[in-house]
């Protein structure tokens, strides 16, 4: 990687999108690290709105070459993305482009794992699964991916309280708060760490 050109990183999501504006707002001005693409897979997500008001550019994916697995390998290089940020990003990202990112690709998720991940357990799924199973605590996992849901060796993880009258929405709120306060930061220590 050159010590001068900053660092290229591209922000996968399929939804609403906070965990991705926080992000991008975090590394806007930033000198060594740049958020250079935001990549969906849901052509009504809420994240294509916060890249388009942050000018972003964004890269729509569709299911079938995506899985069939190096289909957009091609394009991220091209593009010169150097790392990959899962922000509520729904898809199992195929080997070729774990491959292509060896230790370049990071995800954030909403329980404090390695309870509460794997298949299914994506949003409020989660929530609801925490709460159904009596848990006095939850919070987040920020993780490196590899070919397993929720698998990855664990970077970082915070806690929050879950309390008697919390609802699966309730308990997501306090998760979000966590997740803006820490996953920016996060991934620039672990993006710092790629460059050194
Ligand atoms: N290879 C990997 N890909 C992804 C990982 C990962 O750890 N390794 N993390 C997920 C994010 N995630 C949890 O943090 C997660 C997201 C979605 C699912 C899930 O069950 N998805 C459904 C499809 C849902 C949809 O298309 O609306 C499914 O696969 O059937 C589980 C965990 C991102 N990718
Ligand atoms: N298993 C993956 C998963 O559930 N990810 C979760 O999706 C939400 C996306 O919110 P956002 O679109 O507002 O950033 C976040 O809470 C994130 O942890």
């Amino acid at each position: 990687m050159s010590n001068y050109s900053p660092i290229r990183i591209a922000i996968f999501a399929s939804g609403t999108g906070s965990n991705a504006e926080k992000i991008i707002e975090h590394f806007t001005g930033h000198p060594r690290i740049k958020v250079a693409l935001v990549v969906c897979n849901k052509p009504d997500a809420g994240a294509l709105n916060i890249a388009a008001h942050h000018q972003v550019p964004v890269l729509l994916i569709e299911k079938e070459p995506f899985f069939r697995g190096d289909a957009y390998v091609a394009a991220l290089k091209q593009q010169e993305i150097g790392f990959i940020v899962l922000a509520g990003f729904l898809w199992k990202i195929p080997a070729a482009l774990i491959q292509a990112y060896p230790n370049r690709i990071i995800n954030i998720h909403p329980a404090l794992l390695p309870k509460y991940g794997g298949k299914g357990m994506y949003g409020r799924h989660v929530h609801e699964a925490v709460i159904a199973a009596g848990e006095k605590e939850s919070g987040i996992t920020i993780h490196y991916v590899n070919e397993h849901f929720d698998e990855g060796a664990p970077i970082f993880q915070a806690a929050c309280v879950v309390e008697p009258g919390d609802t699966p929405e309730s308990l997501a709120q306090k998760v979000h708060v966590l997740e803006h306060l820490h996953f920016p930061r996060v991934v620039e220590e672990v993006v710092r760490r790629y460059e050194e």
